[in-house]
């Protein structure tokens, strides 16, 4: 059996008296990339605050790695690496050197700060413009930079909120090849969330999709199951 990396128990979030996530549960297996669907207002962004401990939940808890996020809070979260809100970094420092200061909060010695920004560089495929000032980035670039950042702490799990909000083809194109990358060649699981129908359908192995809060579908895609049609259906209803 797959080992589970990230489970949502019965997690619920009530704020004066609304429900604006109500008793969702899903888990996702290591190595899978799971996609989050919803329209707007749905809940998706409140629900990612939840699985990265940003907010607490009202009822239910959140596992990573079998750790509960409710009670080994610290513990839980060294194995995820998320990007919320848009990566805020230094305009006027280097792609690297943004990376070196954020790996300090890692606790890592001065060399092996070196070795790890370069690997993730390396991985985000920015190695040969990080010695530019990030003003100077794409926002394609931009993104792969916070991606980059959120593998410092080489986490099993990574959890990006509308990654692809933005960009032009060949970033999304980018985005999506590092995606995979990282699914394929390091192993990582991935959840992430998107109005770009087309582009989770090439890329997610699991779909959830909510509506007013509910996790209206969860399951795999086939080649015959088109998401668009499968998300119109359910929002509509
Ligand atoms: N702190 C809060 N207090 C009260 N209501 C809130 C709070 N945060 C979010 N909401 C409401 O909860 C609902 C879900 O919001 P959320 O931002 O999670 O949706 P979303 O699916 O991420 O939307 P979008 O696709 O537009 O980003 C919305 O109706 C929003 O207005």
């Amino acid at each position: 059996m797959k080992k589970t990396v990230l489970e949502c128990r019965n997690v619920s979030k009530r704020i004066r008296g609304k429900y604006l996530i109500k008793d969702v549960t899903f888990h996702v297996e290591k190595g899978v990339i799971c996609g989050l669907l919803g329209p707007n207002g749905a809940g998706k962004t409140t629900l990612i605050r939840m699985l990265t401990g940003l907010i607490r939940p009202t009822k239910g808890d959140v596992f990573i790695q079998n750790q509960s996020v409710g009670t080994m809070r610290e513990l839980a979260l060294k194995n995820v690496g998320a990007i919320v809100e848009s990566p805020i970094f230094f305009p006027y420092m280097t792609g690297r050197d943004n990376l070196r200061n954020l790996a300090r909060l890692h606790g890592l010695s001065k060399s092996e700060i070196s070795k790890k920004v370069k690997e993730v560089l390396e991985i985000v495929g920015l190695e040969t413009r990080a010695d530019e000032k990030v003003r100077t980035y794409s926002l394609g670039m931009k993104q792969r930079l916070g991606i980059a950042q959120s593998l410092l702490g080489n986490p099993e799990l990574l959890i990006l909120d509308e990654p692809a909000n933005g960009l032009d083809p060949m970033g999304m194109r980018e985005l999506r090849e590092l995606i995979l990358t990282l699914k394929n060649r390091y192993g990582k699981t991935i959840l992430i969330s998107s109005h770009l129908l087309d582009e989770l359908q090439k890329i997610c192995d699991q779909i959830l999709i909510i509506r007013e809060g509910e996790l209206v579908w969860k399951g795999k895609l086939d080649q015959e199951k088109d998401l668009e049609e499968l998300f119109i259906e359910l929002v509509s209803q």
